[in-house]
């Protein structure tokens, strides 16, 4: 299979060949994020009428993205979560994601930020725009880590005056790490790795 390795790597170690991933993207930091992204407060703000956009995380592979993006924002910004579940354990999503756990804040007339850790089939994002909109948000942007575009099923249909914004574009392997998880394990790795096909397959 083939490896993705930083370009400074030439050779792997002992250890690398034992884990059951290899590593794609290693040094998450900021620095490192598209400059695309960034989160501004409106014009109106410097005269008092600012509202902030709502940060929408969607549990749980978002988690760790999410926490590190709103530490970059210098404005205080509402932060809440919603779930979408489309995968089991399994690498495959059914497509048909459900709405498991809801928001707790009113979106009404509000700008949202929907942070995701990674857009595939476009499923779950489609799924949670269309309850965004359900409940009167005014616009939703995305702000997605990694984007699988080669594996989209459905058209992201941005709501209102909502933007995509995404760090990387993903190559079409399962990855794990930094939020994200196969059958809930690796969530906690600090950067990202391709799940090698012998441990899901
Ligand atoms: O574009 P899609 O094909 O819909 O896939 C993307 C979604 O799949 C993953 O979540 P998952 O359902 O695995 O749940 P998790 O966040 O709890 O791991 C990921 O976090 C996205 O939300």
């Amino acid at each position: 299979m083939e490896k993705f390795y930083p370009k400074s790597r030439e050779k792997k170690s002992s250890e690398e060949e034992r884990e059951p991933f290899t590593v794609l993207f290693k040094d998450l930091g900021w620095g490192v994020y598209s400059p695309d992204i960034s989160i501004s407060p409106s014009p109106l703000y410097s005269r008092g009428f600012f509202t902030s956009p709502i940060v929408v995380g969607v549990a749980t592979s978002a988690f760790l993205f999410v926490a590190d993006l709103v530490r970059k924002v210098d404005f205080s910004i509402p932060v809440d979560f919603i779930r979408a579940e489309s995968y089991g354990s399994s690498t495959e999503s059914n497509g048909a994601p459900i709405i498991s756990f809801d928001l707790k804040v009113d979106i009404n007339a509000r700008h949202d930020i929907l942070v995701e850790d990674i857009v595939d089939t476009g499923h779950t994002l489609s799924r949670v725009f269309k309850h965004l909109k359900s409940k009167g948000a005014s616009s939703v942007s995305v702000c997605t880590f990694l984007d699988k575009p080669s594996r989209r099923k459905v058209d992201v249909q941005l709501v209102g005056e909502g933007k995509f914004y995404r760090g990387f574009e993903c190559p079409d392997y399962f990855v794990v790490g930094y939020g994200m998880d196969f059958a809930e394990q690796y969530r906690n790795l600090p950067y990202i790795g391709i799940l090698k096909p012998e441990h899901y397959k």
